[in-house]
């Protein structure tokens, strides 16, 4: 029998546990001082307890977002020897498209999801069989760089540092020849039939996806088959749901900060700062979900905690076999600007005396070498590296 979607009680927004902003500032390009100073209070409170909020009142049309879900889905379709030729080799830098399997953020679990990552406007982009794609992103990346702007001035405001402390150190997002590695990240979750299961509403056909599928089975236990043009859908077995694969490993955002839309709650959850414990998001149509990143915690010495989050398989079979979109920008800082904690004195290993401790061995030494952090760059490098299965 066709499942009903269960009543959404159990989520932070159902419970008001999530704080929501108003971010509005008209139409001009910078926010007025007052809307700042507003914005900063609220989301200070916002990423201290609870390490996210909801934006809304953002100015980023529906329609639009609408626009980029479809480009993603345009590019899905397109034959797999095309969809190659945009795939993220690492060439330049994170760029490109990734299939699903590729990014494992335990080294295990594969991920289950398209993602076409852009990180600048001016590398390669699939603008010859999608004829307006490149226009279309560059007009929705507009649109989140100007968000942007003024949660990077609240931030600065609300650490009590010049306006554009934040905006200075973030000036090539999207543009440059590698500067940075903020990313304009397009993303479809297929999807997902559990083996063994009778699924009228999938049977009746919900599944936009005709052509792009992969199936997943014990035998071929660690090789997602891919290339196959003729299934129909993420077929896995029930043993595998959230174990050998998912929608999207746990883990924190490298960089500053993440602002993510999405068509459908379809698995989000996180971990609240402090805590353990999965919680679901749930889904306010149209609002911005910003979360803190590892660079604005190690930033502010944790004062922002790095939101932990994932997408899992719903248990919800209604929520699992429709695709889900999102639409994620992660801002980082420009390459070369050294993470100096902010109110902190000299780092360590500057202040002078020692004496009394004892002297480090070579392996102790080089350890920690390894684990500090010289600059946005090198801890984004290191994270990638971890991230995506060769
Ligand atoms: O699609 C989502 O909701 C989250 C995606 C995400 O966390 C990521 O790509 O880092
Ligand atoms: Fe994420």
């Amino acid at each position: 029998m066709l499942q009903a979607p269960a009543v959404e009680k159990d989520t932070l927004l159902a419970k008001n546990e999530i704080p929501i902003i108003d971010v509005s500032f008209g139409t001009e390009e910078l926010p007025v001082r007052s809307v700042v100073n507003r914005v900063a209070v609220q989301l200070a409170k916002a990423l201290e307890n609870k390490g996210m909020a909801l934006l809304v009142n953002h100015g980023i049309s529906e329609e639009k977002l609408k626009t980029g879900y479809s480009h993603l889905d345009d590019f899905c379709k397109l034959p797999e020897d095309t969809k190659e030729l945009y795939l993220r080799d690492g060439t330049t830098g994170n760029h490109g498209y990734v299939k699903p399997g590729q990014e494992r953020f335990d080294g295990n679990t594969k991920d289950i999801r398209h993602a076409y990552n852009i990180c600048t406007l001016n590398l390669k982009l699939p603008e010859e069989p999608l004829p307006g794609f490149r226009e279309h992103i560059a007009e929705l990346a507009k649109d989140f760089k100007r968000l942007t702007g003024l949660i990077l001035q609240a931030l600065a405001v609300a650490l009590e540092m010049p306006l554009n402390f934040f905006v200075d150190k973030h000036s090539h997002m999207l543009d440059g020849e590698g500067e940075n590695e903020t990313t304009f990240r397009l993303l479809y979750y297929p999807p997902v039939i559990v083996d063994d299961e009778q699924n009228e509403y999938f049977s009746k056909g919900s599944s936009t996806y005709s052509h792009q599928k992969m199936s997943f089975d014990e035998s071929k236990l660690g090789s997602l088959d891919l290339k196959d043009d003729e299934l129909e859908e993420t077929r896995i077995n029930k043993t595998d749901v959230n174990k050998s694969v998912t929608r999207c490993g746990e883990h924190c955002d490298y960089g500053t900060f993440t602002l993510l839309v999405q068509d459908s709650e379809g698995g989000l959850e996180v971990q609240l700062p402090g805590s353990e414990k999965w919680r679901r998001i749930g889904h306010l149509p149209g609002a911005v979900f910003i979360n803190a990143g590892e660079l604005l915690s190690i930033w502010t010495q944790g004062k922002y905690p790095a939101l932990r989050h994932r997408v899992v398989i719903p248990e919800n079979s209604v929520a699992r076999t429709k695709g889900r979109h999102s639409i994620a920008y992660f801002v980082h800082p420009d390459n070369l600007t050294p993470i100096i904690p902010i109110e902190v004195g000299p780092p360590p290993s500057t202040t002078g005396d020692t004496s009394g401790t004892k002297p480090k061995t070579r392996k102790q030494s080089f350890k920690e070498a390894k684990l500090k952090i010289y600059n946005a760059y090198q801890h984004v490098q290191r994270r990638f590296k971890e991230t995506y299965a060769s």
